[in-house]
């Protein structure tokens, strides 16, 4: 192998968003290498999104034996879990997914280079260098895509494999009978409520008031309500580690509260992008506040001092802004494109579909599930927005499948009386935050949507509830009149 090459485009990073670079570089040009440190089959598949999934279908379906005898289905109190054999599938579907994301790379033959990549100083205006291992990268365009790492206090890290990360919990054998769950974002509130359900103790502690990442105040105060009965919860304080007589011990900063013993701790306080080992400041790439590498939005492109095109982009969990998969995904395409914009032809402008953002969703899978699409209760105007909400204790198709719990609150603007968002914790949240999601990016007003054909029983009725209620904040005395249906059960 030649130790130094020059190339049209580096991809630092074979994760969903290098990959999804990849496919757009691919159009224009094979003058191009593709790098990663490996393990290779992106962090979607082998630790993150798949096999969370996986340990979650099994607590759920575990979970629904306490509604059998509701039905009429007795033997139930026979039916156990066997850990050993929920990670077994658990791995053995991570397997399969990560199968297809390696196998593209490593069919790209030596355009691939397996091995961790760092920049050299460069001068400007001349390509940029990349070294990875004893080879040098002369590269005109570079997409970085490296991902995120779990954040993990260093002075945990000497309490060795009683640490968890979600890297490493899939890997384990069986599972503990006590865990302390730290941080309830997204990942800590999935797979501690997964893990309670699979039979382990659960002791959340979340620094912040507020868990899951919901913003709106009412489906905040429901969700730790719900949560609170299968794990014990703490929020608003932050979790302190130590040992005594060989023991772990955790204890709530700033008051009495330790949880002892404590076999397994799994840190979910956030992930940081993956940018240490690339050695940035060779090249001059601007930090904000928060330590985020400063990006131009519309291109990804990083931004240097004095420099209009730097020629680098960051995509992906490695931008620290839209930490999700679909988003990673669209980022690779984005910044290949615009870093590929001498080889495009004229007829493909920069108003490509392909290549712009989407209407935000994002989804815990939880049970019931957390959904938030469009504009979050956080962002909006409180005085410009009508809210309506539908408690789904009563729905009626809920009711039916056992499931009935949960709030849905929508949001509109009060001039146009379009939809502007909403966020939920309901059964079946990663259909109605799609459906709901394409009425955002379609404008459409909540007369509109409540003119879409709600079939009769099923839970988007609940959505119809949800809409009478808006109009009712927005003034209509008899909203089933003016949105011209009528609802029967809900
Ligand atoms: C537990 C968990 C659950 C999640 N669930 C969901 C979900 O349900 N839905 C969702 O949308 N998102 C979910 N996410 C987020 C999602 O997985 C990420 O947003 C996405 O995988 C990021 O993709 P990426 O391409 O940016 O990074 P990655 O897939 O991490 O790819 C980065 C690649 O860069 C390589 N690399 C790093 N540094 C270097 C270097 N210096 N040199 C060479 N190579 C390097 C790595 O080896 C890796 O292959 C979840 C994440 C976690 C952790
Ligand atoms: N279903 C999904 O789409 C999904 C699932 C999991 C993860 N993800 C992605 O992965 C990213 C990372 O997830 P995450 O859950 O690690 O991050 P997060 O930012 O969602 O949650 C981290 C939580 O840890 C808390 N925390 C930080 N320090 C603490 C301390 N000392 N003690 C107690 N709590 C502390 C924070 O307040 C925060 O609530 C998310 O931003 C999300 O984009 C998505």
């Amino acid at each position: 192998m030649n130790p130094i090459r020059s190339v049209k485009v580096a991809i630092v990073g074979a994760g969903i968003a290098g990959l999804s670079a990849l496919k757009i570089v691919k159009q224009f040009t094979d003058d191009f290498v593709v790098i990663d440190q490996g393990p290779l089959g992106t962090t979607s598949a082998r630790s993150g999104c798949m096999p969370s999934k996986a340990l979650t279908e099994a607590a759920n379906v575990f979970h629904n034996r306490h509604f059998l005898p509701e039905l009429g289905i007795s033997g139930t109190r026979q039916l156990q879990i066997e850990p050993k054999e929920v990670l077994k599938r658990v791995r053995l579907l991570r397997d399969r997914f990560i199968y297809s994301p390696t196998h593209a790379v490593q069919q790209l033959g030596d355009r691939f280079i397996l091995g961790q990549a760092s920049f050299v100083t460069t001068a400007p205006n001349k390509p940029l260098n990349i070294s990875v291992g004893s080879q040098q990268i002369y590269a005109e365009k570079v997409i970085i895509a490296t991902g995120s790492t779990p954040i993990v206090p260093i002075r945990w890290q000497r309490f060795g494999n009683r640490i968890l990360t979600s890297e490493t919990l899939f890997e384990q054998e069986t599972l503990p009978d006590n865990i302390v769950v730290v941080g309830l974002g997204r990942i800590g509130l999935e797979l501690g409520l997964a893990l309670s359900r699979l039979g382990s103790q659960v002791t959340g502690i979340e620094a912040s008031e507020c868990i899951g990442g919901i913003s709106d105040p009412e489906i905040q105060y429901w969700a730790q309500e719900m949560f609170s009965t299968e794990l014990t919860m703490y929020t608003g304080k932050e979790a302190d580690l130590f040992e005594e007589a060989d023991q772990l011990v955790v204890q709530l900063t700033g008051t009495s509260t330790r949880i002892e013993p404590v076999e397994k701790v799994l840190v979910a306080m956030g992930r940081k992008p993956a940018l240490d080992a690339l050695n940035l400041h060779h090249i001059g790439i601007e930090f904000n506040s928060q330590g985020l590498p400063i990006i131009n939005p519309d291109t990804l492109e990083a931004c240097i001092p004095n420099c209009t095109n730097s020629g680098i982009y960051i995509v992906g969990d490695a931008n620290g802004q839209r930490a999700l998969s679909h988003e990673s995904a669209d980022e690779g395409r984005i910044a290949a494109f615009h870093a590929l914009a001498q080889y495009r032809s004229h007829g493909q402008n920069n108003h490509n579909a392909q290549y712009q953002r989407r209407v935000p969703i994002h989804i815990t899978f939880t049970d019931p599930q957390i959904a938030y699409f469009g504009l979050r209760y956080e962002q909006l105007d409180l005085e410009r927005t009508a809210i309506g909400s539908a408690d789904f204790s009563f729905q009626s198709r809920a009711l039916i499948m056992g499931c009935n719990k949960g709030l849905v609150r929508l949001y509109a603007d009060r001039q146009t009386r379009c939809l502007l968002g909403g966020e939920m914790l309901v059964p079946r949240a990663e259909h109605f935050a799609f459906e709901l999601a394409c009425c955002v990016h379609n404008k459409m007003t909540i007369d509109e949507i409540a003119h879409l054909p709600f079939y009769h029983p099923t839970m988007e009725e609940g959505l119809r509830t949800a809409l009478y209620a808006l109009s009712t904040d927005l003034g209509e005395t008899k909203p089933e009149q003016f949105l011209g249906l009528q609802a029967v059960f809900d």
